[in-house]
C-alpha cells in the first residue's frame, strides 16, 4: 500500500518576537498562514526505512539532506518510538517549498510524515498527541499540521485557528541561498538587546484579517525578524522596494527569510507584480493564494 500526504508552505502575517528566554527560544505572538506552495510526501510499505527526494527546478538538490538528518526520518522515528514499533517504509519527498527560505518547508515535510506514518501504520494517534509530537520536533510543525490561518504563542508551537474569510493573493520570491533561522534570531538579539519580554501583539493584524480588505491587511503586516534578515542580506530591502513599485500592496520578509512575499489586491495584481519582478531579472517568482489546508491525505 502507498499513500501521499500534501503539506503547505507557511508565511507569517505577524511575527512579534520578545526577548530570548532562558531555554534559548524567543517568545512569539505570530499569525501563520498556509499558502498554496506544496511539498508532497509518499509513503509505501517496506521492511526497512528509506527516503528519496525530488526537487522542483528552483531548488538545489544538495540543499536537502537525504540521510538520517532529514526531518522526515526524524519524525518517523519519533512516532515509531512512542508507538512502540519500528519505523518502516519507503518515503519519497517531492519538494516545491524553497529550502531554508523562512517558509517552513522542513516543518511541512515533518507534519506530512507524522500524518502518513500514523495512517500507514494504522496507529490512530489523537490530534493532541500528534500536535505534541510535532512541537517536540520543531516550533513551526504544529502549525503545518493545522494549516489555514492561525495564531501561534509560546515559541510558536501553541496554535489556535483564527477567523479568516479572505482569499489572499501572494507573490513569493525565494533566494538561491537560504538563511539559517538560529542565525537570524541571534542577529535579532544583537540589534534589539532591549526587546520587550512580551512580544508585539497580533491583535491589529487579526482585526485587519477579519475585515477581508487587502489594503488593511497590507498595512497591518509586521515582522520583527525583517530588520535582522535585511541587515544580513541588504538586497532583500531592495527587492521589497522593487515589488511594491511593480504593483504589490506590500512586501515583507517571510519568517526568518530570505524569501520575500508580496501581498497583492487580486489575481490580476499578482500576475502584474510577478511579471514585473521576473522582467527585472528574478528567475524564480511563485504565485499562490492563502489560506490553504494543513497536512492532509491526497485521494
Ligand atoms: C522563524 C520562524 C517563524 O515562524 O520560521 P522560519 O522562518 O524558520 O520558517 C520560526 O520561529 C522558526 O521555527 P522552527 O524552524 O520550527 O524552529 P525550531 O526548529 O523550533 O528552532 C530552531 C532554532 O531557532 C531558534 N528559535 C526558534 C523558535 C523560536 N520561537 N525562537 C528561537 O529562538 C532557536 O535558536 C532554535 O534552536
Ligand atoms: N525535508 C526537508 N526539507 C528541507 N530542509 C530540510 C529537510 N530536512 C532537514 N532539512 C534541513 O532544515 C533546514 C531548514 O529548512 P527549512 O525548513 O526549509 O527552512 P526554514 O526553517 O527557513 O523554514 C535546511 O537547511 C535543511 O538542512
Amino acid at each position: 500500500m502507498s499513500i501521499t500526504v500534501r503539506a503547505a508552505a507557511k508565511i507569517n502575517l505577524h511575527l512579534g518576537v520578545g526577548r530570548v528566554r532562558d531555554d534559548g527560544f524567543h517568545p512569539l505572538d505570530t499569525v501563520y498562514q498556509a499558502i498554496g506552495i506544496h511539498d508532497d510526501l509518499s509513503l509505501a510499505d517496506a521492511a526497512d526505512l528509506t527516503l528519496t527526494t525530488r526537487v522542483a527546478d528552483h531548488i538545489e538538490a544538495d540543499d536537502v539532506p537525504d540521510g538520517p538528518d532529514n526531518i522526515v526520518l526524524r519524525a518517523a522515528r519519533l512516532l515509531a518510538e512512542r508507538a512502540g514499533r519500528s519505523a518502516t517504509g519507503t518515503f519519497e519527498v517531492r519538494k516545491d517549498i524553497p529550502v531554508a527560505g523562512g517558509m517552513a518547508g522542513g516543518s511541512a515535510d515533518a507534519a506530512a510524515a507524522l500524518v502518513a506514518c500514523d495512517r500507514l501504520w494504522a496507529l490512530d494517534t489523537s490530534d493532541d498527541d500528534l500536535l505534541a509530537l510535532a512541537a517536540e520536533l520543531g516550533s513551526d510543525i504544529p502549525f503545518s499540521l493545522v494549516g489555514g490561518t492561525a495564531r501561534g504563542a509560546g515559541r510558536g508551537e501553541l496554535v489556535t485557528p483564527v477567523d479568516d474569510r479572505g482569499a489572499w493573493w501572494w507573490v513569493a520570491v525565494p533566494a538561491s541561498v537560504g538563511l539559517s533561522t538560529p542565525a537570524v534570531y541571534r542577529h535579532f538579539d544583537v540589534l534589539r538587546p532591549d526587546a520587550p519580554e512580551v512580544p508585539a501583539s497580533a491583535e491589529p493584524l487579526l482585526a485587519a484579517l477579519a475585515s477581508g480588505e487587502p489594503v488593511r491587511l497590507a498595512r497591518a503586516l509586521h515582522n520583527d525578524l525583517q530588520e535582522p534578515a535585511i541587515d544580513l542580506r541588504p538586497e532583500l530591502g531592495e527587492l521589497i522596494t522593487l515589488g511594491e513599485a511593480e504593483g504589490a500592496l506590500r512586501g515583507i520578509v517571510s519568517g526568518s527569510g530570505p524569501t520575500v512575499v508580496f501581498l497583492c489586491d487580486s489575481a490580476e495584481g499578482a500576475r502584474e507584480t510577478a511579471t514585473g519582478l521576473a522582467g527585472a531579472g528574478h528567475e524564480v517568482v511563485l504565485t499562490a493564494t492563502g489560506p490553504v489546508a494543513g497536512a492532509h491525505l491526497l485521494p
